[in-house]
């Protein structure tokens, strides 16, 4: 399995249920790469999200995330595919009865960590990266916005992943708490090469940090020309 290419979509139809949402879906992204998804809403961002995280089947065409082959994947295997994805969600899906340690650690042992000394190390670490060293022992719900949306942030670095999905990760923040996510997001991506791909309505996020831009309309995906810049992360 070559873990080389975290996307490769070639000729693929997205479905949701009966009805095809998206046709001829053609896109690579390389590694370390930053990718927004945008389009109207109901064009298929959502849909094309869950087909890489393998919450929607892939019934035509080729697809390889993170080295695997999404055609015919079995159920079974869905929950080693998002082993080795991170995906950050725009209403941060945290557990709301446990303090950010065991939400961390829930995860941890669903992806297959027995040793509480190196999960306890991990823990600290994703919490390092993302500026909540200190935060472990708080309640989810005691959070602000911008702190649980770095838990979850936290949470898809738990298994060091070649690629992070994050459906519009930024919807429920204000514009400042906005940029620190978006900051955090471009270090992730530039420090340790691992590849987002992003769906968002604002292009005003898209004017403060460039990148290579994908626009979903109805019956398929194109690629958007943007003025080359460096991202502003620093
Ligand atoms: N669970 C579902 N069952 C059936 N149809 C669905 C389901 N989820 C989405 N759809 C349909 O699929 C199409 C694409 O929806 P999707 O959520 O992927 O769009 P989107 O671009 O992410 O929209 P938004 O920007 O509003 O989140 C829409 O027509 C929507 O109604």
């Amino acid at each position: 399995m070559s873990t080389e290419v975290p996307v490769s979509l070639k000729n693929v139809q997205i479905y949701q249920g009966k009805s095809l949402v998206l046709d001829n879906v053609n896109l690579e992204v390389a590694k370390g790469e930053f990718v927004y998804l945008i389009g109207k809403t109901g064009t298929g961002k959502s849909s094309l999200l869950k087909t890489l995280y393998g919450d929607l089947q892939l019934k035509e065409g080729n697809a390889e995330v993170a080295g695997f082959k999404l055609k015919d994947l079995s159920w079974k295997t869905v929950p080693l595919l998002r082993r080795n994805l991170g995906i950050v969600f725009q209403d941060f899906q945290l557990l709301t009865d446990r303090n950010v340690n065991d939400n961390l650690e829930f995860v941890l042992k669903a992806t297959g960590w027995t040793d509480k000394a190196l999960m306890k190390e991990k823990i600290e670490s994703v919490l390092d990266k993302v500026g909540l060293r200190a935060k472990g022992y708080k309640m989810t719900y005691e959070m602000s916005g911008g702190e649980q949306q770095r838990v979850d942030i936290a949470r898809a670095l738990l298994n060091n992943p070649k690629l992070i999905l994050a459906d519009e990760p930024t919807g429920n923040l204000d514009p400042e708490t906005t940029d620190k996510i978006m900051q955090l997001l471009f270090t992730i991506c530039r420090d340790y090469q691992t590849a987002v791909v992003m769906a968002t309505h604002d292009y005003g996020i898209i004017q403060r940090y460039p990148a290579r831009v994908i626009r979903i309309e109805q019956g398929g995906v194109h690629e958007l020309t943007i003025p080359s810049n460096n991202n502003t992360s620093e």
